[in-house]
Protein backbone atom coordinates (compact mmCIF):
# COMPACT_ATOMS: atom_id res chain seq x y z
CA UNK A 1 0.00 0.00 0.00
CA UNK A 2 1.06 3.37 -0.90
CA UNK A 3 0.30 6.09 1.68
CA UNK A 4 0.67 9.26 1.42
CA UNK A 5 0.15 11.75 4.45
CA UNK A 6 -0.36 15.55 3.30
CA UNK A 7 0.01 17.30 6.24
CA UNK A 8 3.09 15.49 8.89
CA UNK A 9 1.94 17.29 12.12
CA UNK A 10 0.79 16.02 15.49
CA UNK A 11 -1.79 13.33 14.09
CA UNK A 12 0.13 12.30 11.21
CA UNK A 13 3.10 11.76 13.08
CA UNK A 14 1.45 9.60 15.19
CA UNK A 15 -0.27 7.52 12.75
CA UNK A 16 3.51 7.20 10.63
CA UNK A 17 4.50 6.00 13.90
CA UNK A 18 3.20 3.27 14.37
CA UNK A 19 2.24 2.69 10.44
CA UNK A 20 6.18 2.61 9.59
CA UNK A 21 6.98 -0.40 11.23
CA UNK A 22 3.95 -2.83 8.93
CA UNK A 23 5.71 -4.52 5.84
CA UNK A 24 4.55 -3.19 2.11
CA UNK A 25 3.65 0.04 3.06
CA UNK A 26 5.48 2.75 1.53
CA UNK A 27 4.98 6.18 3.59
CA UNK A 28 5.32 9.39 1.85
CA UNK A 29 4.37 12.88 3.06
CA UNK A 30 3.57 15.96 1.95
CA UNK A 31 4.59 18.87 5.01
CA UNK A 32 5.26 22.62 4.41
CA UNK A 33 7.42 22.96 7.34
CA UNK A 34 10.90 21.79 6.18
CA UNK A 35 11.53 21.41 10.71
CA UNK A 36 8.98 18.77 10.24
CA UNK A 37 9.98 17.06 7.22
CA UNK A 38 13.52 16.62 8.25
CA UNK A 39 12.18 14.82 11.71
CA UNK A 40 9.63 12.68 9.72
CA UNK A 41 12.42 11.45 7.63
CA UNK A 42 14.64 10.76 9.68
CA UNK A 43 12.56 9.26 12.57
CA UNK A 44 10.57 6.86 10.15
CA UNK A 45 12.61 6.70 6.56
CA UNK A 46 9.59 7.78 5.13
CA UNK A 47 9.76 10.45 1.86
CA UNK A 48 8.65 13.77 3.01
CA UNK A 49 7.92 16.00 0.42
CA UNK A 50 7.15 20.37 0.61
CA UNK A 51 4.54 19.99 -2.52
CA UNK A 52 2.31 17.81 -3.81
CA UNK A 53 3.48 14.58 -6.21
CA UNK A 54 2.11 15.87 -9.66
CA UNK A 55 -0.16 12.88 -10.25
CA UNK A 56 -1.44 10.43 -7.94
CA UNK A 57 -2.46 6.65 -9.01
CA UNK A 58 -5.39 4.77 -8.02
CA UNK A 59 -3.64 2.71 -5.68
CA UNK A 60 -2.70 5.18 -3.51
CA UNK A 61 -4.25 6.41 -0.34
CA UNK A 62 -4.01 9.48 0.66
CA UNK A 63 -4.67 10.87 4.25
CA UNK A 64 -5.58 14.31 4.87
CA UNK A 65 -4.27 15.57 8.15
CA UNK A 66 -4.15 19.19 7.68
CA UNK A 67 -6.36 21.19 9.93
CA UNK A 68 -9.78 21.79 8.65
CA UNK A 69 -9.26 25.27 8.40
CA UNK A 70 -6.50 24.06 5.67
CA UNK A 71 -8.37 21.69 3.52
CA UNK A 72 -10.18 23.68 1.06
CA UNK A 73 -6.88 24.70 -0.21
CA UNK A 74 -5.19 21.09 -0.44
CA UNK A 75 -8.64 19.53 -1.50
CA UNK A 76 -8.48 21.58 -4.26
CA UNK A 77 -5.02 21.54 -5.41
CA UNK A 78 -5.70 17.40 -4.88
CA UNK A 79 -8.63 17.23 -7.86
CA UNK A 80 -6.85 17.50 -10.59
CA UNK A 81 -4.07 14.91 -9.66
CA UNK A 82 -6.26 12.71 -7.87
CA UNK A 83 -6.91 10.05 -10.57
CA UNK A 84 -9.09 8.38 -8.71
CA UNK A 85 -7.01 7.74 -5.57
CA UNK A 86 -8.99 7.01 -2.03
CA UNK A 87 -8.81 9.77 0.41
CA UNK A 88 -8.86 8.83 3.83
CA UNK A 89 -10.04 12.57 5.69
CA UNK A 90 -9.19 12.58 10.17
CA UNK A 91 -10.45 16.13 9.88
CA UNK A 92 -12.96 17.26 12.64
CA UNK A 93 -15.70 19.14 11.34
CA UNK A 94 -15.64 18.43 7.43
CA UNK A 95 -17.95 16.03 6.02
CA UNK A 96 -18.21 13.63 2.91
CA UNK A 97 -20.16 15.81 0.51
CA UNK A 98 -17.78 18.73 1.25
CA UNK A 99 -14.55 16.82 1.01
CA UNK A 100 -16.17 15.50 -2.04
CA UNK A 101 -17.37 18.87 -3.49
CA UNK A 102 -13.62 20.64 -2.76
CA UNK A 103 -12.05 17.20 -4.48
CA UNK A 104 -13.79 17.45 -8.16
CA UNK A 105 -16.58 14.82 -7.16
CA UNK A 106 -14.59 12.11 -5.88
CA UNK A 107 -16.97 9.71 -3.95
CA UNK A 108 -13.87 7.50 -2.48
CA UNK A 109 -14.03 8.59 0.96
CA UNK A 110 -13.43 7.11 4.41
CA UNK A 111 -13.85 9.78 7.53
CA UNK A 112 -11.40 8.50 10.39
CA UNK A 113 -11.39 10.16 13.76
CA UNK A 114 -8.41 8.99 15.95
CA UNK A 115 -6.85 10.26 18.89
CA UNK A 116 -3.46 11.36 19.83
CA UNK A 117 -3.32 7.84 22.08
CA UNK A 118 -1.87 6.64 18.92
CA UNK A 119 1.25 8.06 19.43
CA UNK A 120 2.35 5.49 21.87
CA UNK A 121 -0.23 2.77 20.18
CA UNK A 122 -2.80 2.99 22.03
CA UNK A 123 -5.32 4.99 19.93
CA UNK A 124 -9.07 4.73 19.44
CA UNK A 125 -10.72 5.53 15.93
CA UNK A 126 -13.79 5.90 14.66
CA UNK A 127 -14.30 5.54 11.10
CA UNK A 128 -17.38 6.09 8.52
CA UNK A 129 -17.83 5.38 4.94
CA UNK A 130 -20.76 5.91 2.89
CA UNK A 131 -22.37 2.99 1.20
CA UNK A 132 -21.05 2.77 -2.16
CA UNK A 133 -17.04 2.87 -0.93
CA UNK A 134 -15.68 -0.83 -1.57
CA UNK A 135 -14.80 -2.89 1.26
CA UNK A 136 -10.83 -2.72 -0.06
CA UNK A 137 -11.10 0.91 0.71
CA UNK A 138 -12.75 0.33 3.96
CA UNK A 139 -10.09 -2.38 4.94
CA UNK A 140 -7.46 0.16 3.13
CA UNK A 141 -8.34 2.40 6.15
CA UNK A 142 -9.02 0.07 9.03
CA UNK A 143 -5.52 -1.25 8.22
CA UNK A 144 -3.72 2.15 8.74
CA UNK A 145 -5.43 3.20 11.79
CA UNK A 146 -5.27 -0.59 12.90
CA UNK A 147 -1.66 0.03 13.40
CA UNK A 148 -1.67 2.85 15.93
CA UNK A 149 -4.67 1.16 18.24
CA UNK A 150 -8.13 -0.10 17.82
CA UNK A 151 -10.51 1.30 15.47
CA UNK A 152 -15.03 1.04 15.14
CA UNK A 153 -17.22 1.97 12.73
CA UNK A 154 -19.84 3.93 12.70
CA UNK A 155 -22.80 3.47 10.54
CA UNK A 156 -23.62 7.16 10.01
CA UNK A 157 -21.70 10.14 9.43
CA UNK A 158 -23.11 12.14 12.39
CA UNK A 159 -21.46 8.95 14.52
CA UNK A 160 -17.93 10.66 13.81
CA UNK A 161 -19.27 13.80 15.36
CA UNK A 162 -20.28 11.38 18.40
CA UNK A 163 -16.76 9.42 18.56
CA UNK A 164 -14.70 13.09 18.60
CA UNK A 165 -17.07 14.43 21.77
CA UNK A 166 -15.82 10.90 23.63
CA UNK A 167 -12.79 9.64 22.43
CA UNK A 168 -11.34 12.09 19.60
CA UNK A 169 -10.86 15.30 22.05
CA UNK A 170 -11.40 12.72 25.20
CA UNK A 171 -7.49 12.49 25.54
CA UNK A 172 -7.76 16.11 26.56
CA UNK A 173 -10.58 15.94 29.40
CA UNK A 174 -8.40 13.58 31.17
CA UNK A 175 -5.26 15.50 30.99
CA UNK A 176 -7.64 18.69 32.23
CA UNK A 177 -8.21 16.51 35.29
CA UNK A 178 -4.51 15.01 34.98
CA UNK A 179 -3.33 19.21 35.55
CA UNK A 180 -5.91 19.50 38.53
CA UNK A 181 -4.78 16.06 40.37
CA UNK A 182 -0.94 17.47 40.24
CA UNK A 183 -1.77 21.10 41.09
CA UNK A 184 -3.77 19.47 44.67
CA UNK A 185 -0.35 17.25 45.03
CA UNK A 186 2.05 20.09 44.78
CA UNK A 187 -0.30 22.50 47.10
CA UNK A 188 0.08 20.05 49.91
CA UNK A 189 3.49 20.26 49.51
CA UNK A 190 4.89 17.14 47.37
CA UNK A 191 7.76 18.50 44.62
CA UNK A 192 6.16 18.68 41.32
CA UNK A 193 8.01 15.20 39.87
CA UNK A 194 6.48 13.60 43.03
CA UNK A 195 2.73 14.95 42.16
CA UNK A 196 3.28 14.14 38.65
CA UNK A 197 3.99 10.49 39.41
CA UNK A 198 0.83 10.27 42.36
CA UNK A 199 -1.72 11.41 39.74
CA UNK A 200 -0.56 9.48 36.98
CA UNK A 201 -0.13 6.10 38.95
CA UNK A 202 -3.22 6.67 40.24
CA UNK A 203 -5.19 7.43 36.61
CA UNK A 204 -2.90 3.66 35.33
CA UNK A 205 -4.10 1.88 38.56
CA UNK A 206 -7.59 2.76 38.14
CA UNK A 207 -7.85 2.31 34.37
CA UNK A 208 -6.00 -1.18 35.32
CA UNK A 209 -8.43 -1.85 37.60
CA UNK A 210 -11.39 -1.13 36.01
CA UNK A 211 -10.15 -3.69 32.97
CA UNK A 212 -8.96 -6.03 35.06
CA UNK A 213 -12.11 -6.43 37.29
CA UNK A 214 -14.72 -5.92 34.31
CA UNK A 215 -17.03 -4.06 37.25
CA UNK A 216 -18.54 -0.65 36.38
CA UNK A 217 -16.78 2.72 37.40
CA UNK A 218 -19.49 3.24 39.85
CA UNK A 219 -19.07 0.15 41.40
CA UNK A 220 -15.43 0.54 41.87
CA UNK A 221 -15.74 4.29 43.21
CA UNK A 222 -18.11 3.31 46.20
CA UNK A 223 -15.79 0.16 47.00
CA UNK A 224 -13.45 3.33 47.63
CA UNK A 225 -15.76 5.12 49.49
CA UNK A 226 -15.91 4.20 53.05
CA UNK A 227 -18.93 5.52 55.34
CA UNK A 228 -18.09 8.34 56.69
CA UNK A 229 -14.59 8.47 55.15
CA UNK A 230 -12.70 11.11 53.25
CA UNK A 231 -13.67 9.78 49.40
CA UNK A 232 -17.26 10.53 50.61
CA UNK A 233 -16.08 13.91 51.64
CA UNK A 234 -14.45 13.96 48.42
CA UNK A 235 -17.17 12.88 46.15
CA UNK A 236 -20.32 14.97 47.79
CA UNK A 237 -18.17 18.12 46.70
CA UNK A 238 -17.67 17.06 43.42
CA UNK A 239 -21.59 16.13 43.65
CA UNK A 240 -22.34 19.57 44.89
CA UNK A 241 -20.02 21.04 42.05
CA UNK A 242 -21.86 19.38 39.62
CA UNK A 243 -18.44 17.98 37.95
CA UNK A 244 -20.08 15.23 35.98
CA UNK A 245 -22.39 17.38 34.45
CA UNK A 246 -19.69 19.46 33.57
CA UNK A 247 -18.17 17.29 32.15
CA UNK A 248 -21.09 16.32 30.06
CA UNK A 249 -22.01 19.65 29.25
CA UNK A 250 -18.24 20.48 27.70
CA UNK A 251 -18.09 16.91 25.79
CA UNK A 252 -21.82 17.88 24.18
CA UNK A 253 -20.01 21.19 23.45
CA UNK A 254 -17.28 19.42 21.30
CA UNK A 255 -20.17 17.36 19.27
CA UNK A 256 -22.10 20.65 18.85
CA UNK A 257 -18.81 22.40 17.73
CA UNK A 258 -18.11 19.70 15.27
CA UNK A 259 -21.69 20.33 13.81
CA UNK A 260 -21.29 23.68 13.34
CA UNK A 261 -18.26 23.51 11.71
CA UNK A 262 -19.21 20.94 9.42
CA UNK A 263 -22.55 23.30 8.49
CA UNK A 264 -20.04 26.04 8.09
CA UNK A 265 -17.52 24.06 6.05
CA UNK A 266 -20.42 23.20 3.75
CA UNK A 267 -21.13 27.02 2.95
CA UNK A 268 -17.29 27.46 1.85
N1 LIG B 1 -4.80 16.61 17.41
C1 LIG B 1 -5.78 15.77 17.67
O1 LIG B 1 -5.99 15.31 18.83
C2 LIG B 1 -6.68 15.31 16.58
C3 LIG B 1 -6.69 15.93 15.35
N2 LIG B 1 -7.55 15.51 14.38
C4 LIG B 1 -7.55 16.15 13.08
O2 LIG B 1 -6.28 15.97 12.52
C5 LIG B 1 -5.99 17.05 11.64
C6 LIG B 1 -4.57 17.51 11.92
O3 LIG B 1 -4.48 17.94 13.27
P1 LIG B 1 -3.08 18.04 13.99
O4 LIG B 1 -2.17 16.97 13.53
O5 LIG B 1 -3.37 18.20 15.43
O6 LIG B 1 -2.58 19.45 13.39
P2 LIG B 1 -1.09 19.97 13.18
O7 LIG B 1 -1.18 21.46 13.08
O8 LIG B 1 -0.18 19.38 14.21
O9 LIG B 1 -0.67 19.38 11.75
C7 LIG B 1 -1.08 19.90 10.54
C8 LIG B 1 0.16 20.02 9.66
O10 LIG B 1 -0.23 20.34 8.34
C9 LIG B 1 0.78 21.17 7.76
N3 LIG B 1 0.17 21.84 6.61
C10 LIG B 1 -0.76 22.82 6.59
N4 LIG B 1 -1.14 23.09 5.33
C11 LIG B 1 -0.44 22.24 4.54
C12 LIG B 1 -0.42 22.01 3.13
N5 LIG B 1 -1.19 22.70 2.30
N6 LIG B 1 0.40 21.04 2.66
C13 LIG B 1 1.17 20.33 3.51
N7 LIG B 1 1.20 20.50 4.85
C14 LIG B 1 0.39 21.45 5.34
C15 LIG B 1 1.21 22.07 8.88
O11 LIG B 1 2.53 22.58 8.66
C16 LIG B 1 1.16 21.11 10.08
O12 LIG B 1 2.41 20.49 10.32
C17 LIG B 1 -7.04 18.14 11.89
O13 LIG B 1 -7.88 18.18 10.77
C18 LIG B 1 -7.77 17.67 13.13
O14 LIG B 1 -9.15 17.96 13.07
C19 LIG B 1 -8.36 14.43 14.57
C20 LIG B 1 -8.38 13.79 15.75
C21 LIG B 1 -7.56 14.17 16.87
O1 LIG C 1 -9.79 19.90 18.64
C1 LIG C 1 -9.92 19.49 17.49
O2 LIG C 1 -10.57 20.12 16.66
C2 LIG C 1 -9.32 18.14 17.11
C3 LIG C 1 -10.35 17.15 16.66
C4 LIG C 1 -10.41 16.10 17.74
C5 LIG C 1 -9.31 16.44 18.63
N1 LIG C 1 -8.72 17.53 18.25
Amino acid sequence: MNVLFIGGGNMATAIIGGLYRQPGTTISVVEHSEEKRDALAAKYGVTALSALPAALSADDVIVLAVKPQNLKAVCTELAPRLNGALLVSIAAGVDIATLSRWSGGTTRIVRVMPNTPALVGKGVSGLYAAADVAVADRNAAEAIMMAVGRVLWVGTESGIDDVIAVSGSGPAYVFHFVEALEAVGRDVGFDAETARQLALETFEGAIALLRDSGEPAGELKRKVMSKGGTTERAIASFEDDRVKEAIVRGALACRARAVEMSADFSRS
